[in-house]
């Protein structure tokens, strides 16, 4: 009996072990850390810096094991371009998350798997969101008109220091709602309110932060309390973001006219109602608007916020700017995107307040859609793919002091910005960011027309903003703060 348990204790061990240790031939190499829990327990608040750190023993492309699943982390320029962009049809797909998948049914596109549907709805979207294309209003004056109604806002705090976060958050959400619903809210509507809300949430509170990335892991958690408190709030927020996408889509159907469309929902209705792709549904709109509004709320109002706590930090280049401002735009005209090419020093704020304040550390997870190879190693399909954006941008075989804010980086000796490849933040390949060009709008105009009408000054009475700190979850946004905004 005593031999029979022994062998069996033994067999277990060994399998165990055996199980632990056994990757595919030629994957590529990475701490396992503990059983169960793999690397995860390692990873800390800057899990980014700390598997750049693994860079020095495994090189750029490093595999970690995430509780039972291994994954490959890209960690230089050299091996995301080799993926996303030259094997782009083997690493473009989304590892399926079972928690998150009863949520989205796999609809809309942030989430989709590489395949048709993807591709018809990615195609669908460029184009309607491309250049100034959108309804008859057009990008550009969605965004001056926004810009108006913040600048109104903001100057109504007449030098008083406040937190400008709900402002601009509300702000970027309306730029979405106007290019895809074609109206904006007032501010403080509860409506827009309770959207806000809805995106700061998710990737702000550092409990939701970690629900989320355990729910990713072990989808059973979603029944274990206090997760399941959470995910019943992320499943009512699902559905009243499904709520206000069937309202507005029913209003548009009601008044939908397909020689003038509108806005995204229209343009969507006329596919639809062409008929030839039965990927255009009234399900796949509604999650089509969700993943807008959740990817172009945050993302956007956060790095302006980085921008002006940068501005608190370095007032000499809050001055320089607005030196630069007074020249290209003047004091009280309205800036215009035809602006932005001869304003080299802005161009290059932005570039660097891009690199330095990596603001989403891995983008969004990939997944092989087939077996691949890179630096000689073999990835199997199916293999969960993070870039590392932030060690791209933090690279020391490539930048020079990267841990320094430069915008100065980015001027050549003839004083004019130069555009780097390095700079990610994005991503790269088919499946980079949907709304780059609408984002790099809106930091533009928003920037340059705060900067020439306000200065920005600490306030004395709290504390003065982190700028090297902040909360990193699958976004990094800034601690709350407050500022002075006095009118120029
Ligand atoms: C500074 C602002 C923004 C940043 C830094 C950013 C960054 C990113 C990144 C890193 C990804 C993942 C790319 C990948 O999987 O490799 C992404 C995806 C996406 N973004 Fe953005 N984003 C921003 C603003 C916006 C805005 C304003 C919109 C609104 C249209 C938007 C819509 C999307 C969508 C729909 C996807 C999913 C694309 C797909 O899966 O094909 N983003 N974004």
């Amino acid at each position: 009996m005593l031999d029979f348990t022994s062998a069996a204790l033994f067999l277990a061990t060994f399998l165990g072990v055996y199980y632990w240790f056994w990757r595919p031939k030629k994957f590529p190499p990475g701490p396992r850390g503990i059983p169960i829990l793999g690397v995860v327990p390692f990873l800390g608040k800057w899990p980014e810096r700390v598997i750049q750190g693994w860079c020095k023993k495994y090189g750029p492309v490093v595999s970690v094991r995430m509780g039972r699943e291994d994954w490959v982390v890209l960690n230089d320029f050299e091996s995301l371009n080799q993926c996303f962009v030259k094997q782009h049809t083997k690493f473009s797909g989304r590892p399926y998350f079972e928690a998150l998948d009863n949520l989205t049914h796999g609809l809309g596109l942030t989430f989709s798997d590489y395949g048709p549907l993807w591709k018809s709805q990615r195609k669908f979207g460029q184009k309607t969101l491309r250049g100034f294309g959108v309804g008859r209003k057009g990008m550009e004056n969605s965004v001056t008109e926004e810009v108006t109604c913040f600048l109104k806002s903001v100057q109504a705090t007449e030098g008083k220091a406040f937190d400008i976060k709900d402002l601009l958050q509300q702000s970027s959400c309306n730029v979405i709602s106007s290019i895809v619903m074609g109206k904006r809210y007032e501010y403080n509507d509860d409506t827009l309110r309770r959207l806000v809300k809805i995106f700061s949430d998710v990737f702000d509170g550092a409990f939701e932060n970690f629900a989320l990335q355990a729910i990713m892991f072990a989808p059973k958690l979603i029944h274990v309390y206090p997760i399941s408190r959470f995910y019943e709030e992320l499943k009512q927020n699902f559905k009243y973001l499904s709520d206000i996408s069937s309202e507005a889509i029913t209003e548009h159907e009601k008044t939908f006219d397909k020689e003038n469309p509108r806005d995204f929902i229209d343009a969507f209705l006329n596919d639809m109602k062409e008929g030839s792709d039965k990927s255009f549904k009234v399900e796949q709109l509604r999650g089509y608007l969700r993943d807008i509004f959740e990817a172009g709320t945050e993302t956007t109002s956060s790095t302006i916020n980085w921008s002006l706590i940068c501005l608190l930090h370095y007032p000499e280049i809050q001055t320089k700017l607005r030196e630069e401002i007074r020249k290209v735009v003047g004091l009280s005209s309205t800036v215009k995107m035809s602006h932005r090419r001869d304003m080299p020093y802005m161009n290059a704020f932005i570039q660097e307040i891009m690199r330095f304040r990596t603001f989403t550390p891995f983008a969004f997870h990939h997944k092989t859609s087939q077996d691949a190879e890179i630096n000689g190693y073999f990835i199997p399909k199916d293999t969960t793919v993070l870039p590392n954006i932030w060690a791209v941008h933090n690279d020391p075989n490539y930048w020079n002091e990267p841990e320094k804010f430069k915008p100065e980086r980015f001027i050549d000796e003839k004083g004019n910005f130069f555009k780097s490849e390095h700079v990610i933040p994005f991503s790269v390949g088919p499946r980079h960011c949907l709304g780059e060009q609408l984002a790099r709008m809106e930091i533009f105009i928003f920037l340059v027309s705060m900067i020439q009408r306000f200065e920005f000054l600490p306030d004395p009475e709290s504390k003065f903003p982190e700028l090297n700190d902040g909360s990193n979850g699958s976004l990094f946004i800034p601690y709350p703060y407050k500022l002075i905004c006095q009118e120029i």
